[in-house]
């Protein structure tokens, strides 16, 4: 049985019109099939809570973004569910990290007739994330996107990587780097004036910004990468490397790789794991090899 958890909002309305296609494909195959609406915030995760304590022999599919499939793992971790996406969401980099296609048909088709594979996701904290947690910069913007009324509007006309990039150069001219303490794997290691650390346990965040291109989820390792030392406009050109995923050689970008980090700062940075706030620094991180099951 293949239990659907639709979030209608995702993708600013996207998703319900993209379940109303995959409804109809499922009943025409026959297939056997319940779903689930996301009422609020938060909500998947109950929904998907409630489905494993009934023990149910599912397999769960979201038909949503990055945020409704992170609040789906907080309530999947620790069970064998598998998981399947229809990615309809604004950003969906942890399909597009998975090469999972964004026609829904195709991603359809890979849940009915492909075969699971098991990926490591990370916690932060006490928190799961499965595509990239980003601490600092990127905090701030995941913070204020989240906020935004250009996400709602751009959503509505297909242009909602935008959101990212306006957030972007907002917060550019907000945000004041701090120093940092990060012990990666009991190595201790200090950063001057840090913009952002990526955790990446997938290449993609932002709606396709490969920030650490080489991240693999099935490696067992995140794939860190720490922006440090550069006044705004020198992180300014970065991130016009970052768009093209030219910045790994810059002299001012650590590319880390590890299994758990421990980061302090000198003044509190945003957090978040797969576009959702979990909260501020100090953070512990860590990966969990071969947790989730996913189509
Ligand atoms: N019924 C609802 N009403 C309002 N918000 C909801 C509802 N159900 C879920 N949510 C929230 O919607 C938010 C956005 O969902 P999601 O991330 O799937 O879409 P998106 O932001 O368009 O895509 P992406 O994260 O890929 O950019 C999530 O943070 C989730 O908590």
């Amino acid at each position: 049985m293949y239990c659907f958890i639709v979030n209608k909002v995702s993708g600013n309305g996207r998703a319900l019109k993209i379940w109303n296609k995959i409804e109809r494909i499922l009943i025409k195959k026959n297939v056997l099939y319940c779903v689930y609406y996301t009422e609020k915030p938060k909500h998947a995760t109950l929904i998907v809570q409630e489905l494993i304590n009934e023990k149910c022999n599912c397999i769960i599919v979201v038909v949503g973004g990055d945020g409704t499939i992170h609040e789906v793992l907080n309530g999947l971790i620790g069970s064998n569910t598998p998981l399947g996406i229809i990615p309809a969401g604004s950003g969906n980099d942890f399909s597009r990290g998975l090469g999972i296609s964004l026609e829904h048909d195709k991603a359809l088709d890979r849940i009915l007739n492909g075969e699971s594979k098991i990926i490591d996701i990370g916690i932060v904290n006490s928190t799961y994330f499965c595509t990239v947690a980003g601490i600092g910069f990127d905090g701030e913007v995941a913070y204020v996107s989240n906020q935004s009324i250009f996400k709602k509007i751009f959503n509505l006309i297909r242009i909602g990587h935008l959101t990212y990039i306006i957030n972007t150069i907002k917060v550019l001219f907000q945000f004041t780097p701090a120093d940092i303490t990060v012990v990666i794997d009991k190595k201790i290691y200090k950063f001057q004036k840090v913009w952002l650390v990526a955790v990446a346990n997938l290449p993609f965040y932002g709606g396709g910004l490969p920030i650490c291109p080489k991240a693999e989820c099935t490696d067992g390792l995140f794939d860190i990468c720490i922006v440090h030392g550069m006044t705004k406009f020198q992180f300014f050109r970065i991130l016009k490397l970052v768009l093209k995923g030219q910045h790994m050689s810059s002299p001012s970008i650590k590319i880390i790789k590890g299994t758990e980090l421990e980061i302090n700062s000198s003044t509190p940075l945003m957090i978040h794991g797969d576009g959702e706030i979990i909260g501020r620094t100090p953070a512990q991180i860590r990966i969990e090899p071969h947790s989730l099951y996913v189509f």
